[in-house]
């Protein structure tokens, strides 16, 4: 199938992320949570004094491949059942097999106004030299839609966000239709760079992204591991 309008912009974006996901983590950036194998970073930005601190989270998964995590991550039908900061969610336009358009409606964060977003959805396979797995990644970023025209007072989010995930194989077997669950992991990078679309008091978003994102995770890697636990494992 022929490429869709923003195929360009699909691509510029998927190699921005790919480019930067590796970037070191020691410059301007803050350790703000931990828990387990989940760590949080934030860098402190501010956009004519909007909050739109980008966000990074590295996590490490037992049982599940990256393939799994990007699936549950990218398909529309799983959307309502880890998503807990969502009042709607829907597909307006499909502009291939692995990229969609979405239009959410996110769930009211006292005092700010009611937030919208609407964002092309990405899901990508990039097989590397062929001994490791391959890295599957998904990218959310913001879009303007005719069928999502901005309704005040809903306040439009512009959200460009990343979930890039490779699969580790511990003390792989020699044939590998023996692997099992155990013996996989997920390395996650998790990156969020959200600017609340309007003003909102620093404090309240500031506290609102450090409690939600580790929750958001931990619910949806919890998730993940629910639904995978008794189907076969998907590379
Ligand atoms: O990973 S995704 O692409 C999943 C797609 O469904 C995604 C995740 C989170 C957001 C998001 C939307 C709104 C808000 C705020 C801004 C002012 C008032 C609400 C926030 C702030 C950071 C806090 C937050 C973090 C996580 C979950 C909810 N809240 C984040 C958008 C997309």
């Amino acid at each position: 199938k022929g490429k869709h309008r923003l195929a360009n912009d699909v691509e510029r974006v998927v190699q921005e992320h790919l480019t930067y996901v590796r970037e070191e983590m020691c410059d301007g950036w803050d350790l703000i949570h931990e828990e387990g194998k989940m760590k949080v970073y934030r860098r402190e930005v501010e956009e004519n004094g909007i909050v739109v601190d980008p966000l990074k989270i590295f996590h490490s998964i037992q049982g599940v491949t990256g393939h799994e995590i990007c699936h549950y991550f990218w398909e529309y039908q799983y959307r309502m059942e880890w998503e807990t900061t969502l009042d709607s969610t829907k597909i307006i336009e499909a502009l291939d097999q692995d990229t969609v358009i979405f239009f959410q409606m996110h769930k009211r964060v006292w005092p700010t106004a009611q937030r919208d977003s609407c964002f092309w959805s990405h899901i990508r396979c990039i097989s590397n030299s062929e001994e490791d797995q391959p890295t599957w990644l998904v990218v959310n970023y913001t879009t303007p839609h005719p069928l999502a025209p901005i309704k005040p007072p809903q306040v439009r989010l512009i959200a460009n966000v990343a979930m890039i995930c490779e699969t580790i194989i511990n003390e792989p077997p020699l044939n590998p239709k023996d692997i099992k669950r155990e013996n996989i992991q997920c390395k996650l990078a998790y990156v969020a760079f959200v600017n609340p679309g309007g003003w909102v008091p620093s404090a309240a978003v500031r506290n609102v992204a450090k409690r939600e994102y580790p929750r958001f995770l931990r619910r949806f890697t919890s998730y993940v591991i629910e639904q995978t636990r008794d189907k076969p494992i998907l590379f």
